[in-house]
């Protein structure tokens, strides 16, 4: 049996078993809380099984938010679009890591495709020639099939995406995460890390309490060490497309992201505007960029993508 310390107590199930820490042998063991924690396994196998497997990913970048419907899937879509597109020769991949509510699939007009399992790991689906995409929405039966699983299960799910889609050369890998600080965090960011995270990009509406949980997010990030490459305001402003009147839809009443970045010396990336033609086209699963590529929504993204490219490559040289 693996991992048995010399003091074990008799019929101690071992480090490395399912059972470590659970197991009646070990009540009253003093390491048995540690054991429980896994903490006592030593470090997962699958950390240097996914090192190689993103060792051809040249820059890994998490996309978080603190709240829900602030657009996180929406920006990572509208993002994979704008660095797949700003160079043809790149390779830009999405890992949808929402488990529970995968919507990338149809923001990128892919609904309904198959992934297929080969000899070299699952290929994921191609959006376009150098836009592809993993989710969970492939795996399931039916769009509306419900994942209700335990934090052991997604975590599982989170490292066979990691450990066994086979992503081919990637230039970008965006990882689209549920929204907060939960399991799938904690497990994207302990099997990145060594595989070599750029950091993450953080996204918020203007508003108090979706600021709020955005500085829980940049806690997150400094406790596990993750950098952060900047902060996208979404809906910050709404154009009247026949008025051009400019409203603040969601008003920041403690000066908007701006300030909350200033205050914590985060980079603001920058701001993207609500636009409903937005809403229509990834609720279609139609290219934004394509369809209005002389927006002010397209001109605020193309400018944030060159920062974070500007950020990633600077980091890497
Ligand atoms: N800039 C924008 N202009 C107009 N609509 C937007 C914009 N950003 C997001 N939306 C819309 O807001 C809704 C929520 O966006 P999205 O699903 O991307 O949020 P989310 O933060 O990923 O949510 P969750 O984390 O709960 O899945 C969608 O209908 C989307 O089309």
């Amino acid at each position: 049996m693996s991992g048995v310390p010399d003091n074990a107590p008799e019929h101690c199930p071992g480090t490395q078993s399912d059972d470590a820490g659970k197991a009646s042998a070990c009540a009253g063991c003093p390491n048995q809380n540690i054991c429980a924690s896994g903490a006592a396994s030593g470090p997962d196998p699958a950390i240097q099984i996914i090192k190689e497997r993103l060792s051809n990913v040249k820059h890994k970048i998490l996309i978080l938010s603190g709240k829900g419907g602030v657009g996180k899937s929406t920006v990572t879509s509208l993002l994979g679009h704008a660095l797949a597109s700003r160079n043809p020769e790149a390779n830009v991949g999405i890992l949808d890591a929402d488990i529970c509510g995968p919507s990338q699939p149809r923001v990128l007009g892919v609904r309904g495709e198959q992934v297929h399992n080969s000899g070299s790991g699952w290929s994921p689906v191609y959006v376009t020639d150098n836009l592809s995409l993993m989710s969970i929405g492939f795996l399931l039966g039916s769009p509306d099939d419900a994942v209700i699983w335990r934090g052991p299960k997604k975590n599982g799910m989170i490292k066979q995406f990691l450990s066994e889609v086979d992503w081919g050369d990637l230039d970008y890998l965006l990882i689209d995460t549920p929204p907060g600080t939960s399991d799938e965090h904690l497990s994207a960011v302990q099997y990145l890390t060594s595989a070599g995270l750029d950091g993450a990009l953080v996204v918020t509406t203007p508003q108090e309490v979706a600021l709020l949980d955005v500085r829980k997010e940049l806690q997150f990030c400094t406790k596990l060490g993750v950098p952060v490459l900047g902060v996208l305001e979404n809906m910050s402003l709404f154009v009247c497309p026949n008025c051009k009147t400019r409203s603040e839809i969601f008003p920041a009443t403690t000066g908007g992201a701006a300030q909350m970045c200033s205050e914590l010396s985060v980079p603001l990336l920058g701001s993207l505007p609500l636009d409903p033609i937005l809403a229509r086209c990834c609720d279609d699963g139609r290219d934004f960029l394509q369809e209005l590529p002389n927006s002010p929504a397209v001109a605020a993204l193309r400018s944030i993508v060159d920062k974070i490219v500007a950020t990633c490559e600077n980091t890497s040289s």
